[in-house]
Formats: C-alpha cells, sequence, structure tokens
C-alpha cells in the first residue's frame, strides 16, 4: 500500500483529504507543521508527500530545500491558495512535482497523485515519452528560436539557454542534442534543483566501492554515462561550491575523477546547461564562479515566455487540448471564445507549464466538446484580477507624471535644468521621462 504523508494545519481540510485518500487505497499519516513533517521524513520513507504551502512555522518551499541531504527527496506535491501560484512555481524549481489549488476538487487530486507516483524522482532526467509530442509555434520569437537552435546545433559550443520555469527549456536543450553530430550519442539530462548537497558529487562523478559509508559498489557518474553525447545540466545555479570546482576540471581538463579514485577517466562531452534566474548576479554575489559562467556561455539561448509568444498561444492550447484528450479520453474540440479572451488576458507566470495543467484541468472537466468560460480556473480569474489592477495603477501613475512634467516644463519655459530641479530628478532623467511620454521640448 502506498504511503502518503500529508503536512496541511487546517484540521478540517486535512481530516477530508485523509479520509478520501484512505477509501482510494492509501495509507496518509497527516501531520500540521513543517518541524513535525521533517521528523515524519527522517524516520520513514514515504512514497508521496502532500504539503500545504502556508503552514505555522514556515511555508513548503522551505521544507523542500530541506528535502535531499540528509532527508532522502519525497516526491512533493504542494498544495496551496490561488494568493500563492506564483510562489508555487517556484516549488516546481526547487523540485516539487506539482502544485494544486484549492479547493482541491477530488479527480483532479487523484490525477495529479497517480502522475507523481508514476514518476520517481531521480535527478537523471527520464527519456522523453511518446506523448511528449512538440510543435513550434509560428510567432517571431519562436521563428527566431529554433533558427538559433538550428545554427547552434552542429557546433561544439557550449549552451546555457535562459527563461522562466516552464518556457521548455529542457525540449530546447534536446533539440539541440537531436540536431547535432552527437545524436546517436547519449543525452544525459540532470535537475541540479534535487541534487542533493551530499550526493551530487557522486552522482555527478560517479564514485568507487568504499569512497564513504554506503558506498557499497563503484557507481559511473552521470558524466560518464554521457561521454560522446551532451550533458543537460538545468537549474545550474544550484550547483554547490564543491561541485562546481569539479566541474571547472572537467570543462577544463575533459577528465572526472570518481569519488575515492586515484585514477582519473577522460571524457567527451558537450554541455548544454538552462538557468531560470540572473546567474550573473549570483556570480557578483560569489555564490557562483565566474570562470565556469563564462565557460558555459559559449551561446546563450534566450527562451520566450508565453506572454511574448502572440498567436502561439492559439497554437498550443489545441496542441495541448489533444494531448489531454488522447490522456484522459475525452473528445474536447475547442476553448468558447469568451474562454479563449480569458486565457489570452492572463499573463502565463508558469509558462507552457502552467497552460499544460490548466487544459489539462479543463479537459477534465468538461462535460461537452467545449470548454467554455465557467472552467477557467478561480485562481487565474484571481490573478487576472490582480494584474489588471496592477496595470491600470500603472497607467494612472504614469499619465500622472506626464501631466506632471508637461506643467512644469511649461511654468519654466521649457528650461530643463530647471523643471528636472523642480521635479526633484537629475536632467538625464527628465529627457529620459519626456521620450517615454512622447513629450516634444
Ligand atoms: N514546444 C513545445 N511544444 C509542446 N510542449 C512543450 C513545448 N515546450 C515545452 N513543452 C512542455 O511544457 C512543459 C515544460 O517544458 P520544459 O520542462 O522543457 O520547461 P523548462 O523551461 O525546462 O522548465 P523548468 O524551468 O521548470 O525546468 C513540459 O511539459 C513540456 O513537455
Amino acid at each position: 500500500m502506498k504511503q502518503i504523508l500529508l503536512i496541511e494545519d487546517d484540521v478540517t481540510f486535512s481530516t477530508i483529504i485523509s479520509s478520501f485518500l484512505k477509501k482510494k487505497g492509501f495509507e496518509v499519516k497527516a501531520v500540521s507543521g513543517i518541524q513535525k513533517g521533517l521528523e515524519e521524513l527522517k524516520n520513514e520513507r514515504f512514497d508521496l508527500l502532500l504539503l500545504d504551502y502556508r503552514l505555522p512555522d514556515g511555508n513548503g518551499l522551505e521544507l523542500i530545500r530541506e528535502m535531499g541531504g540528509e532527508i532522502p527527496f519525497t516526491p512533493t506535491i504542494i498544495i496551496t491558495g490561488f494568493n500563492d501560484v506564483r510562489t508555487a512555481v517556484k516549488s516546481i524549481q526547487s523540485g516539487a512535482f506539482e502544485y494544486i489549488i484549492k479547493p482541491v476538487n477530488p479527480d483532479e487530486l487523484m490525477m495529479v497523485i497517480q502522475a507523481a507516483l508514476r514518476k520517481k524522482i531521480e535527478v537523471r532526467k527520464p527519456e522523453p515519452s511518446v506523448s511528449q509530442s512538440i510543435i513550434q509555434g509560428e510567432s517571431k520569437v519562436s521563428k527566431k528560436l529554433y533558427e538559433h537552435v538550428k545554427l547552434v546545433a552542429p557546433t561544439e559550443l557550449s549552451v546555457m539557454i535562459i527563461g522562466e520555469s516552464g518556457t521548455g527549456k529542457e525540449h530546447i536543450a534536446r533539440s539541440i542534442h537531436d540536431q547535432s553530430n552527437r545524436a546517436g550519442q547519449p543525452f544525459v539530462a540532470v535537475d541540479c534543483g534535487v541534487l542533493s548537497k551530499d550526493l551530487a558529487g557522486s552522482e555527478l562523478f560517479g564514485h568507487v566501492k568504499g569512497a564513504f559509508t554506503g558506498a557499497l559498489t563503484d557507481k559511473k557518474g552521470l558524466m560518464e554515462e554521457a561521454n560522446g553525447g551532451t550533458l543537460f545540466l538545468d537549474e545550474i545555479g544550484n550547483l554547490s561550491y564543491d561541485v562546481q570546482v569539479k566541474l571547472l576540471r572537467v570543462i577544463q581538463e575533459r577528465i572526472i575523477q570518481p569519488l575515492g579514485s586515484s585514477k582519473t577517466i577522460p571524457v567527451d562531452i558537450r554541455l548544454i546547461t538552462a538557468t531560470n534566474e540572473n546567474l550573473m548576479q549570483k556570480v557578483e554575489e560569489g555564490d557562483f564562479r565566474e570562470d565556469i559562467y563564462h565557460r558555459i556561455n559559449g551561446f546563450k539561448i534566450q527562451m520566450p515566455p508565453l506572454r511574448e509568444r502572440g498567436t502561439d498561444l492559439d497554437l498550443f492550447i489545441a496542441h495541448f487540448i489533444q494531448m489531454a484528450n488522447s490522456e484522459l479520453n475525452r473528445e474536447v474540440q475547442l476553448v468558447s471564445p469568451e474562454a479563449l479572451a480569458t486565457l489570452k488576458r492572463y499573463d502565463w507566470p508558469g509558462n507552457l507549464r502552467e497552460l499544460k495543467n490548466v487544459i489539462n484541468r479543463m479537459v477534465l472537466l468538461s462535460t461537452s466538446t467545449l470548454i467554455g468560460p465557467e472552467l477557467i480556473p478561480d485562481e487565474m480569474l484571481f490573478a487576472l484580477r490582480q494584474q489588471e489592477q496592477e496595470t491600470d495603477l500603472k497607467q494612472t501613475q504614469e499619465s500622472t507624471e506626464r501631466e506632471m512634467i508637461i506643467q512644469v516644463l511649461e511654468q519654466t519655459r521649457y528650461n530643463k535644468s530647471k523643471a528636472a530641479r523642480l521635479l526633484n530628478i537629475d536632467r538625464k532623467t527628465l529627457y529620459n521621462k519626456m521620450e517615454k511620454y512622447e513629450i516634444d521640448g
């Protein structure tokens, strides 16, 4: 029987979920806070963790970050209120499998739990399945993206893929490999976000028997497995400083040294890395080595966020509906014009992954071949209202600022120095603002 640990401080909700899951044949242990949860995870092995995001003694993200060292990483689903969706997206970057939004729909919960249990958490990402079909999109930014892929693929340049979470960085890394001269060789994708600090060295470089307690046999590292092919290091910013030092040696000398071994092994690897953060800032703060940064940055690919892919959104919606239909055995045809208009107004912080999830959910809940506006998730409507209020506020602020600048300029007969002084800004800022607001001077 699969064991689930539920960390949730809302007693009523916890009881409802526990009894629902027990009825579905799971063994459930429920606790109400991070500390208690960590104790349970230390003492027992669970198949799945259901984790409320906001807890009295911290948030779910903190607990996820604790896992991986002493505590083995357990597949995790974050349960969150819709105010925290954007933060929940971050939990995916830190290794959580999925997030689900309150009020929890039982069918959806079961679907996510089953998918999480099927997917064993591994640092090595699984090979893409046939159902993971891909489309390229037809917008200008998409065309440019795939042109860059085509150009860089046959070279030996290291590629750094930069982009928000869920924009398709891993997919692009695979495309580069598939179009390269190494296509027939291995493609090894490593998620540095779930690499535990203690085991990262041995996972990447391998170890020999007896290298540390628990090293019962020799183990080949992922770098050696990638020999001759491509190594994709996702979320490279998460590598510890120690591992960064060893990685530099691989890049410079093209050799690896398994832990506990005195021998070195020559390797021939093309490196592709991905990051969703500003790695240069990490360099400036001393958290990421500058020498590595420059070596992995042979060619930069910037992933366009979904909100900037224009009409590609329609293509992705149609594509994900077809995928959801075949996965869930449904026959949904399309999204109603009203629902589509809402999907288009949203800014998609979780990008393609979020769109895929939303479509899956709507297809699952749809009772006809048309997805109507009532199926748009509440959290999206809420986020949309917030998004639009922020835009309104910004527009009001900007128009007030514009009027004020014009007024002061008229008062000073367009003497920029005087106007800038009165506005308490420097002349350069004044010129910039005049340009931005199209004020003739
Ligand atoms: N061009 C595409 N066509 C269809 N589906 C796509 C495409 N690109 C990405 N996806 C889907 O979107 C989801 C996110 O993609 P992927 O894992 O490549 O993103 P990522 O940027 O690497 O995410 P993260 O930052 O979380 O590592 C996956 O389910 C993937 O199958």
